[in-house]
């Protein structure tokens, strides 16, 4: 319940309510040709109404009549509109109205910009008023001219204003139209007089001698004649040659001088007239593409495709607490508290101060030492407390980092589960806003831990067998289940054991990603694990390029640009899901596959966080051949469960720790230097049964995620020599090979005392079953199995393959 209740207050906060009203292109392409036809139809009624109005005066407002009709040809329909709108209304003018109406049908229909449509409307309707009005002036009574509106109108004006008081204020609004509207000034009045004045002129010469000049001609000598016709030479650039007129002694002055002048005006007339080709004003988008697209589409939205996802309920998931807090037995802490403190003094350690903090499982017994005590001496004393204490998993934590204190960690009589249920159902979960939020269980002091997988950014789980790895993992993946929807988080899932992941088949239509070609989406051969971990970094390739296009750093710039329409999809950009690749049994692949998966986890755990792929790596065996240091280096958080040696806790946290633990989810986490010791959150098969039935039964995509095809080289671990083939000292000469870590034939021959041509078989053969790697020059081949156990371990899955 509280899930959903966020998830509604969190809609609330996002602008894209705002969007709900922003109409799909289809219902704009309707409702354009609804308003264009709406539009039509009125003008058609206005128009006939204009000869039917008397003959169809009776019968306005009649509609349930049938035999009645009406002369308009939109019949009483459209005599019973246009009776409103031209009669009642604004008259003739009402056209505009219809015209308006029209007009946002075709902006509509073809998707034009609306902010010019308003001022259409806006002005539009202020001209019908206008107008109507400017009817009512002239007519004496209620007409068809002004409409009943204008009419009425105008005589309330003329009565409030006077007759003159109605003409100013008429006048001065029809300025303002001009002015704002029309950009009208006195200059363009002018000019566009002058330039009407000239047109009609021009209309009546239209020879090049004006007839006042032919009648003038008419009366000048034959002599004075020529001149003219000289002096009207006027070359086609207008520029006169004056030379011929100087020449002339028995030229008439004063008939020269106008003659010359009313050429020259004539010609710098014609530059004056001169047309001005208009410029196209080039026109300027006002507002960002993408906002407009985000207006008119609303911002993208992944989850659309499965819009109608319901995330799982809480009560999928079980109460195991039957719903009590934390029990506190007054007398184990009394107990508890005397027999540290006489072990203490015993070795004379005097305490100022205790405290206990109880946890599900541990309590936290908090020591200030007197004053003189070295830490040391504590720490040292582990053994002894933890005998007197006659309890297994007390860990001492000397001092406690910032506060001071010693910590003594002592487990509980009597354990307590932490349900998936509470930590899931935890305000700090529900409002955790965190990219990939990972609720793994329950601190020391009770609080609920919530941690970012996108933060990790990737995870090592390791931890004997039993001891709740498994439980791990599903309370990981049923976190992101509550928390993300299907197109966020895409999940790869590789599972040599094939039981433990099984049961998210079910969602794989909705949160699984899987090669193309492939049937099961749950990755449990070790060669498909090779080809998808390639895979993923060819997809990791792609989305750097993607983001690198976008000039995004991470997943989440990328994603946040991609919503509000900023990348265009047609340049290949796509929302990204977060992908989550997780690998139970991790010691098995690298036994089976070595180097061929490492690269690819090492390179995806280097280079992938920006990206939004995130690793989750379980193992059982954390030795240092499975978690190698290139592995260590790139997995900064960690969790481990109870492991059997220091040296697995070493291998696993840099520290030892994980070996005192007492097992049954009780976990250390680390993302970087502090331990912090949890309870995981514990969930049960039948629970992730019933979520994934909850997620499987609803609407899925088409298939699962699918992630880029990779081609697997062939060779490596195929075997191309049939194991029937092999020489008879095949496994001797691979044991001598992995022991000496050195893949080269000439120590095969030394060591079994065989012939190069022998020694050369069995490496062909050896490099077929993926013990030894490729030819390398004068290199000698690299040895892909690191110890004689992955070897035979190796060798015994390839006979149960058989
Ligand atoms: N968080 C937990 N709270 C309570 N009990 C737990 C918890 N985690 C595990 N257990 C108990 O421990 C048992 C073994 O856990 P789990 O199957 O997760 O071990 P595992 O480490 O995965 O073992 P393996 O590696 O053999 O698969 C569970 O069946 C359960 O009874």
């Amino acid at each position: 319940m509280a899930k959903k209740k966020t998830s509604t207050s969190k809609k609330k906060k996002t602008p894209r309510k705002k969007i709900s009203f922003a109409l799909s292109k289809q219902q704009k392409i309707l409702l354009g040709s609804f308003l264009f036809f709406v539009g039509l139809a009125l003008i058609f009624s206005f128009v006939s109404y204009f000869f039917s109005w008397q003959t169809d005066q009776s019968i306005v407002g009649i509609i349930e009549e049938r035999e009645l009709q009406a002369e308009n040809w939109l019949n009483k329909f459209g005599n019973n509109v246009a009776h409103f709108f031209v009669y009642d209304g604004f008259g003739i003018a009402a056209f505009i109205f219809a015209f308006l109406v029209t007009l946002t049908g075709i902006y509509y229909f073809f998707d034009y910009a609306k902010k010019q449509l308003l001022r259409f409307w806006f002005w539009g309707l202020l001209v019908m008023l206008w107008i109507s009005v400017f009817f009512g002036f002239f007519a004496g009574t209620r007409n068809l001219f002004s409409g009943v509106m204008g009419y009425e109108i105008n005589d309330f004006l003329q009565d409030y204003l006077g007759l003159i008081g109605a003409i100013l204020l008429m006048t001065f609004l029809a300025i303002v139209y001009l002015v704002i509207r029309l950009k009208m000034t006195p200059e363009k009045v002018g000019d566009a007089i002058k330039k009407t004045k000239k047109d009609i002129v021009d209309d009546f010469n239209t020879d090049p001698a004006s007839e006042e000049n032919s009648e003038n001609l008419a009366q000048q000598t034959d002599y004075e004649k020529q001149v003219i016709e000289e002096v009207v030479n006027i070359d086609d650039t207008g520029s006169i040659d004056l030379e011929t007129i100087v020449d002339e002694d028995n030229l008439e002055e004063p008939f020269l001088k106008t003659v010359i002048q009313n050429e020259i005006k004539d010609s710098t007339d014609s530059e004056v007239a001169m047309e001005i080709e208009k410029v196209a004003e080039e026109e300027t988008v006002e507002e960002n593409i993408s906002k407009k697209l985000v207006e008119d589409f609303g911002e993208f939205d992944p989850t659309l495709e499965l819009s109608n996802y319901k995330f799982p309920t809480i009560d999928l998931l079980k109460d195991y607490t039957g719903g009590k807090g934390i029990t506190i037995n007054q007398e184990e802490l009394e107990e508890n508290k005397n027999r540290i403190v006489n072990t203490l003094n015993n070795y004379k350690i005097g305490i100022s101060n205790i405290k206990a903090t109880v946890g599900p499982t541990v309590t936290l017994y908090e020591i200030v030492p007197e004053a003189g005590i070295r830490i040391s001496k504590i720490k040292n004393l582990e053994d002894d407390i933890a005998l007197s204490l006659s309890a297994l998993g007390i860990r001492i934590i000397a001092p406690i980092p910032g506060r001071g204190t010693i910590g003594i960690e002592v487990p509980n009589k009597k354990p307590r589960i932490v349900s998936m249920r509470s930590v899931i159902a935890s305000p700090k979960f529900q409002n955790a806003e965190m990219e990939l939020p990972l609720s793994l269980g329950k601190t020391i002091s009770n609080e609920t831990f919530v941690v970012d997988l996108a933060k990790m950014p990737h995870l090592l789980m390791a931890g004997a067998t039993g001891q709740g790895k498994s439980v791990g993992l599903n309370a990981i993946l049923t976190s992101l289940l509550y928390k993300k929807h299907p197109a966020e988080v895409k999940f790869v899932l590789v599972d040599p054991k094939k039981v433990e992941l099984t049961l998210f088949n079910k969602i794989e239509r909705h949160y699984l990603a899987k090669l193309p070609n492939t049937e099961e989406a749950i990755i449990t051969d070790t060669n498909k694990v090779i080809n998808t971990l390639n895979s993923l970094c060819i997809e990791m390739d792609e989305r750097y390029d993607l983001l690198k296009d976008a000039l995004c750093r991470n997943i989440k710039e990328y994603n946040t640009k991609f919503k509000n329409r900023k990348l265009n999809p047609n340049d290949g950009h796509r929302f990204l899901p977060y992908i989550v690749l997780v690998i139970d049994e991790f010691a098995d692949l690298i036994m089976t596959a070595g180097k061929e998966v490492e690269t690819p986890i090492a390179r995806l755990a280097q280079l992938a966080r920006a990206i939004g792929i995130h690793l989750i790596i379980a193992t059982q065996r954390p030795s240092v051949n499975v978690i190698t240091g290139i592995i260590k280096a790139n997995f900064p958080a960690r969790i481990a469960f109870r492991v059997t040696s220091k040296i697995d806790s070493r291998t696993i946290l840099d520290s030892a720790g994980a070996d005192q633990l007492i097992g049954r989810g009780d976990m250390l986490y680390t993302q970087g230097n502090d331990l912090t010791r949890l309870q995981c959150a514990f969930v049960d098969t039948p629970e992730v049964a019933d979520i994934v039935d909850y997620i499987g039964s609803q609407k899925a995509y088409a298939s699962a995620h699918m992630l880029p095809e990779y081609e697997g080289e062939e060779g490596g671990t195929n075997l191309d020599i049939s194991v029937d083939e092999r020489d008879q000292l095949f496994r001797e000469a691979a044991e001598v090979l992995v022991i000496a870590q050195q893949g080269s034939a000439s120590l095969l021959q030394r060591k079994l005392k065989l012939g190069y041509n022998r020694a050369g078989r069995i490496i062909d053969q050896l490099e077929a079953a993926g013990i030894v790697g490729p030819f390398e020059g004068s290199k000698a081949r690299q040895v892909l199995v690191p110890t004689i156990d992955a070897l035979n371990q190796l060798l015994e899955n390839e006979s149960n393959n058989l």
